[in-house]
């Protein structure tokens, strides 16, 4: 990928170019609140917002997942790694509610996720991206993002139905809401384009914008890297820090060291579906284990 990484000044809607500096940051603040409105900006690391509790899955004969325990704290970028097959997927799969876990649980604010369908946990605050890039290849770009802001929407359908003022209001604040969050991820200049048409780099960001739009209180991101160059990898690092400086807590899967060990704050290690470390960068850097379980991976290469 050579061309898809936005400059400064790309990504930009026309207007926002136009505006003096001053404007701007108006402007970026105004983008700021309307992205994370029910959020304290600048929270900092605190209580638990997920714990993970004794987690086991089992495919058939196979132990995906063997008894994993790990937290994960409010306005955290908390990175999940291990060799491939290490039961990362199959981990985000939990927490997201595609699998019931085999034993243990995941809980949400002390809240155990139990049996509910991944709809409701989506509501719950939790949203993700996926390895394999998701999206409503046919709409806009911005009609993608408001597709995920319908998620908060109180209407009923019978309201939505009879176009009552809710309805209405609703429709207006996912719209505008939607076009802060393309803003937001720097890529407002391309709202009006079918995903389809879109750069690589971009329906990553527009991933990312949707997932958002669901006001999650915890975003997982499942190698957002993937298919990037490094100049492009830079830009993702930046959003990840922008979007924890927004208030959220971020769970990130991926494969590239670089990208995991400068932007994460803590990083859990799986290795056969096992969790063989949990610590700091520079700790799990270092741990014995990490190292025989990545033997052999070049540096730059796939974790
Ligand atoms: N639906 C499934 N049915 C059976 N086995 C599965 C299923 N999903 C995953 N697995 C197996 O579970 C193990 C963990 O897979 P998982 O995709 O979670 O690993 P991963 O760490 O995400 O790997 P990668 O880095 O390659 O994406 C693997 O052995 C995989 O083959």
């Amino acid at each position: 990928m050579s061309d898809t990484r936005p400059e400064p000044e790309e990504g930009l809607a026309a207007e926002v170019r136009d505006m003096t500096e001053e404007e701007r940051a108006e402007h970026f603040a105004q983008v700021t609140e309307a992205v994370a409105p029910d959020r304290e900006i600048g929270v900092p690391v605190g209580d638990t917002l997920l714990e993970v509790a004794d987690v086991s899955l089992r495919f058939g004969g196979l132990l995906a997942l063997d008894s994993v325990s790990f937290d994960l704290k409010r306005g955290e970028i908390l990175g999940l790694i291990g060799p491939n097959g290490a039961g990362k997927t199959t981990c985000f799969n939990v927490i997201t509610g595609v699998y019931r876990p085999t034993a243990g649980e995941v809980r949400l604010e002390g809240r155990g996720l139990g049996r509910l369908k991944r709809h409701a946990i989506t509501r719950h605050g939790i949203a993700r991206t996926f390895q394999n890039i998701r999206l409503f290849d046919e709409m806009t770009a911005l009609e993608n993002v408001v597709v995920g802001t319908d998620a908060r929407h109180r209407t009923s359908v019978v309201g939505a139905l009879c176009r009552l003022p809710r309805h209405w209001r609703e429709e207006r604040e996912g719209v505008e809401r939607a076009m802060a969050l393309l803003e937001f991820v720097g890529i407002a200049d391309r709202a009006a384009d079918r995903a389809k048409n879109l750069p690589y780099g971009y329906q990553r960001r527009l991933e990312i914008a949707r997932a958002l739009a669901t006001e999650p209180k915890l975003l997982c991101l499942d190698e957002p890297a993937a298919g990037f160059n490094p100049a492009e990898k830079d830009g993702l690092m930046s959003l990840i820090r922008k979007i924890r400086d927004d208030g959220y807590t971020v769970l990130l899967i991926e494969h590239d060291m670089r990208v995991v060990m400068g932007v994460t704050d803590r990083i859990v290690v799986l290795e056969f579906g096992k969790k063989i470390a949990d610590g700091t960068p520079a700790h799990v850097r270092e741990d014995p284990a990490v190292i025989a379980a990545y033997l052999g991976v070049p540096d730059d290469g796939a974790a």
